[in-house]
């Protein structure tokens, strides 16, 4: 399978880390495979196991290349099972990989020094790291203790955490007894207490109502303008990666598939943009007929005969509305590209065709 690389585009800049940006994350033939006990349904199943064990393999990242600058804001797409927590637990010293060569902040991220640790942090949307039975200040105690915060900085970093998640009546509330979105902010709390350099994020939204998640993302794009946090963020919602990221990794199969801006995606798998034009009065059909005949231009169809619908090429955006001026007195004028959610159904419906999407730098 090919890959698609970042924008060749001058219009489009390549959002991989500027040589500005001191590299924080290289990963080099990054690997992950599983090894995984196979049982087999049932009891008859069971027992099998017990008299022969077979193993399967499932190589879950394979060989992937990437470096991060600080401060960057990436996000990791890809569809499930693709590898992105796989990624994201060896980057934080959760998995050892299989091969491959991980540099973090100059450490290597199995060996889990406290070092590294005291300088990174792991949320994970669906798994928690406060204790339920007790307020989250008390979670936030320990961390205290864990990363040998001064009071002061302890303080200093609660505070500000509590004022900008907007939960400071929350921490001396049993964590159980706190809402979903609620539990996410203290998670987010949590993680960032000890104020880490490199924040990883697997699926920080999921859940989370749209008042929810636009709170979280706000309050992420903050701490990175506030303190230059690196972060690596994984979501099957395309608002977050859009709200967020100024560049992505699209992952499938466990390869890298693509690593540049978000845009320089959305134009290699749709190199045309949607028009609609609403007029006041019916549009006359022959002058409709001259723009289907242009070059790199196509007349869709909404059944309504006030409205025109086109799909145009980039560069004959501005010409093509210029003659739609001309077609009679305009009620409304939308242009826009293709919808980025849209996009990656495509392209993860096409699943291992990821390198066909356009005419970008390919592998
Ligand atoms: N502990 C494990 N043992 C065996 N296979 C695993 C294990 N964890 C993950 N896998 C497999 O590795 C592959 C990658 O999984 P991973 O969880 O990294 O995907 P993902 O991109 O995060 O998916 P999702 O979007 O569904 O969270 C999948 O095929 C998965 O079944």
């Amino acid at each position: 399978m090919t890959s698609v690389h970042a924008s060749t585009d001058p219009a489009q800049p390549d959002a991989r880390p500027q040589p500005d940006r001191p590299t924080v994350i290289a990963a080099a033939g990054l690997t992950k495979t599983y090894t995984f006990h196979d049982q087999g349904a049932g009891l008859a199943g069971a027992v099998r196991s017990l008299v022969r064990r077979r193993y399967q393999t499932r190589l879950a990242v394979d060989s992937i290349d990437f470096t991060i600058g600080r401060g960057e804001v990436v996000g990791l797409l890809g569809p499930n099972g693709a590898g992105k927590t796989t990624t994201l637990k060896m980057l934080s010293g959760l998995l050892y990989p299989t091969s491959g060569e991980l540099e973090i902040l100059g450490h290597t991220p199995s060996r889990r020094r406290p070092d590294y640790l005291r300088r990174i942090a792991l949320v994970m949307g669906q798994k928690t790291m406060l204790w339920w039975d007790v307020p989250a200040m008390e979670s936030l105690l320990l961390h205290k203790e864990m990363y040998d915060l001064s009071t002061a900085e302890f303080e200093r970093n609660v505070d500000e955490l509590a004022e900008l998640l907007e939960v400071r009546d929350l921490l001396n509330v049993q964590v159980r007894k706190v809402s979903l979105g609620e539990r996410m902010k203290l998670e987010l709390m949590a993680a960032l207490v000890h104020r880490p350099e490199i924040l990883f994020l697997d699926e920080p939204t999921i859940g989370l109502d749209v008042v929810a998640k636009a709170r979280v993302r706000a309050f992420l794009a903050e701490v990175t303008r506030r303190h230059g946090t690196t972060i690596l963020v994984t979501s099957h919602d395309m608002d977050d990666i859009e709200a967020l990221c100024s560049r992505v990794m699209v992952i499938d199969h466990g390869r890298l598939q693509y690593d540049g801006s978000l845009s320089g995606l959305v134009h290699a798998a749709r190199p045309r943009k949607l028009v609609r034009a609403t007029y006041a009065r019916p549009v006359d059909a022959s002058a409709l007929a001259g723009l289907a005949d242009l070059d790199g231009v196509a007349v869709g169809s909404d059944g309504s005969d006030q409205t025109v619908s086109l799909e145009v090429e980039r560069e004959r955006t501005g010409e093509v509305l210029e003659q739609l001026t001309r077609l009679g007195p305009l009620v409304d004028l939308d242009v826009a590209d293709a919808d980025v959610e849209e996009i990656m159904r495509d392209l993860f419906l096409r699943r291992g065709t990821v390198g066909t999407v356009g005419t970008e730098q390919v592998r």
